[in-house]
């Protein structure tokens, strides 16, 4: 459960990740220290920096640059690959198009998921079918963001593999059914800046209102320079998580609170871009396999008192019944 945390913690995971896949990693002494490192921002504040994650500081930078190109396009440009039902909710959507808790954001974006074929996951899966629609500028774009996701995955697997050693289980706890064969979400979102000319200083808009992630773990990459990204504490205050260059704020999502019976919580947060620049931040999310159904790991339920505090979810359910009502 979150506390009244006032910062987020910093966290290297090199040890982690050079032990990841070792069978005795639970054993190695500077593993147990990431691993009590995560716990502990697990527990506290839902949300924590990683640095020494071996993704190259060039791809990290490079992504959010195409992405501040594309959304300097003209609008008409961006339509080409507007996001529709038809789509499977792939592709661009402009400012005001997503509705947080009924109110509309001041923020575009590309969304993208991972492939669903026709079929692969019967009805469940129908509004996801489709694959994703790529800016046909820069022409390297869609090689890019493939070998971005790709890292991004692996790295999301090894910090799970810290997480579940973290919750008191095996390494391997979300593997096989649960998120051996993860789906993933994309989404490539533009704030706008606000503007300060009017006398009355910054507007405040909510570039993204609060709301929960919905998987298991989130990367974000944010731009440098401009603090937007806010995260609620217990008593309600909003603390910032400003930029660490190098670094992903990671995020916990709603089925990891339900595996982790409460143990973790998926903490709210929003967006608001005060600063008078553009701001881009590329979200990627890390989810369970499409079609399981995630209820409290056993050991979790031990650890909270032996009751179950939360029913099973599907998670497809869950990310269809919010893509179907996000959009304006
Ligand atoms: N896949 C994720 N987490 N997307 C985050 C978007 C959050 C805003 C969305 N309108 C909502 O209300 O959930
Ligand atoms: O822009 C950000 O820093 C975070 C965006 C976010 O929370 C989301 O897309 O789920
Ligand atoms: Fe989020």
């Amino acid at each position: 459960m979150a506390t009244n945390f006032k910062f987020i913690p910093v966290i290297d995971i090199s040890p982690l990740l050079a032990k990841c896949n070792d069978p005795k990693m639970a054993e190695d002494p500077g593993v147990s220290e990431v691993v009590r490192q995560l716990d502990q921002a697990c527990r506290e504040a839902g949300f924590f920096y990683v640095k020494g994650h071996g993704i190259p500081d060039s791809i990290i930078k490079e992504v959010k640059s195409v992405a501040h190109k594309f959304f300097e396009l003209p609008y008409e440009e961006k339509l080409k690959i507007k996001m529709t039902a038809a789509t499977g909710f792939r592709g661009y959507q402009r400012i005001g198009e997503n509705i947080t808790k009924g109110v509309p954001d001041m923020h575009e974006a590309i969304d993208c998921y991972r492939e669903v074929k026709e079929g692969m996951y019967g009805e469940l899966g129908k509004p996801m079918e489709g694959r994703n629609q790529w800016p046909s500028n820069p022409p390297n774009y869609t090689e890019l963001m493939e070998e971005y996701i790709s890292l991004c995955t692996d790295l999301s697997r090894k910090i799970m593999r810290g997480i579940a050693l973290a919750l008191g289980g095996s390494p391997d706890e979300f593997e096989g059914d649960r998120a051996g064969d993860a789906f993933w979400v994309m989404r490539i979102i533009g704030y706008p800046g606000a503007p300060t000319s009017n006398g009355h200083g910054p507007r405040n808009d909510i570039g993204c209102g609060a709301h929960t992630d919905y998987g298991l773990l989130t990367l974000v990459n944010q731009d440098d320079e401009i603090t937007a990204l806010q995260v609620r504490n217990l008593s309600g205050e909003w603390i910032s998580a400003p930029p660490i260059p190098g670094t992903f704020v990671c995020n916990i999502g709603d089925m990891l609170k339900i595996y982790s019976n409460g143990l973790y919580d998926s903490t709210l947060h929003q967006v608001i871009n005060n600063a008078p620049k553009y701001r881009v931040c590329v979200a990627y999310f890390y989810e369970t396999n499409f079609d399981t159904a995630v209820e409290p790991l056993e050991i979790c339920k031990q650890r909270t008192g032996g009751a179950k505090k939360f029913g099973r979810a599907v998670y497809g359910e869950h990310l269809v019944s919010k893509v179907l009502t996000n959009f304006n």
